[in-house]
């Protein structure tokens, strides 16, 4: 097996069998469990990787909660509750301050979870349940030719925050990148209309072509459409489609539909060609997303 983190899901996806996992081709499981719909869900952070070591502890555990409640948003679920994997540091009080400030804004409880010493970077994983609030479950794999493909926010202010942070800019504003914001209440109104839904968290490119394969079509994307910050400059607007850590929602509607929420309507579904994706005429050149390889 190749190293690299697509290599080895679909090395992973030679194990599974059961129809929760979705052949491990969406953002979430989804368990039918004692007359309920189960959303499950497990996101990793790596210290160096996802965050700055300079960075606030109490930042890193409200991302960590907020990218995985993004998974269960993608899926229009209601969150139920979440489970710790955490890696002792020195400062081990920030972090926990700051997630008690997270599951207070999104009033998820804290269930359980495990906590270990390790030589090496911090660690940190979540796992977050859900509850589908309605049926079917939105998947990846359900667009259709002639479907619209929308995103509800723009693309590129994590991409600016961290930059900021990176280069120690004290009056940049870098939230975005520090305390993301899961569309829940977007994905719950979404689910019962969308026929395909996702969030992105890798980079639009890479997540809207994850999409087209799950789903078998390609999405032609209008590069103008796009939503970008206010203050991106120009000559960044194709790394902001790529760079990811945007935790918006990417989602298709049939012809003609309105979103009840606000969205930006960003291309078309078309049937399945060459490529599964068009960013204007052609395929994108380039990186289309962040991989761990
Ligand atoms: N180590 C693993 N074991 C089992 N399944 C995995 C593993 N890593 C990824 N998967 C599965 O592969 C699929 C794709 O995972 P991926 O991490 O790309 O999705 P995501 O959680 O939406 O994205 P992100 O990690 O960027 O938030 C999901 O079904 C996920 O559960
Ligand atoms: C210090 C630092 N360097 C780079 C990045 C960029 N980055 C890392 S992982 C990821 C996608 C989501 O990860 P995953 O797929 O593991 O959920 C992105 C956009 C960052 N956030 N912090
Ligand atoms: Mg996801």
């Amino acid at each position: 097996m190749s190293s690299g983190e697509a290599a080895f899901i679909a090395a992973l996806r030679g194990l599974v069998s059961h129809p929760a996992a979705r052949g491990l081709a969406d953002d979430c499981a989804v368990l039918e469990f004692g007359g309920e719909t189960l959303i499950v869900t497990h996101d990793m952070m790596v210290e160096g990787v996802h965050w700055l070591p300079e960075q606030d502890p109490a930042d890193v555990a409200w991302k960590l909660l907020a990218t995985n409640l993004s998974d269960l948003a993608a899926k229009g679920a209601e969150p139920i509750g979440v489970l710790l994997g955490y890696t002792l540091t020195e400062d081990n009080a920030r972090f926990a301050a700051g997630l008690g400030e997270a599951l207070a804004h999104f009033a998820v409880p804290l269930l359980g979870g495990d906590t270990v010493r390790s030589p090496g970077a911090q660690t940190v994983g979540l796992t977050a349940l859900g509850r589908a609030t309605c049926k079917p479950v939105p998947s990846r794999s359900s667009a259709r030719a002639g479907d619209s493909v929308w995103i509800t926010g723009p693309v590129g202010a994590a991409m600016l925050g961290f930059e900021a942070l990176s280069s120690g800019n004290p009056s940049a504003d870098t939230s975005v990148y520090r305390r993301p914001v899961p569309r829940l209440a977007e994905g719950r109104a979404l689910a019962p209309l969308v026929t395909a839904m996702m969030d992105v968290s890798d980079g639009l490119l890479l997540d809207a072509s994850r999409l087209a394969e799950a789903s078998g079509v390609t999405l032609a994307l209008d590069p103008r459409a796009i939503p970008l910050p206010a203050d991106l400059p120009n000559e960044r607007a194709r790394d902001a489609l790529s760079w990811g850590d945007d935790y918006e929602l990417l989602f298709t509607l049939p012809s003609g539909a309105v979103p009840p929420c606000r969205a930006h309507r960003i291309g078309t579904v078309l049937p399945r060609g060459d490529a599964p994706l068009l960013l204007g005429e052609a395929p994108p050149a380039g990186p289309l997303g962040f991989e761990h390889c």
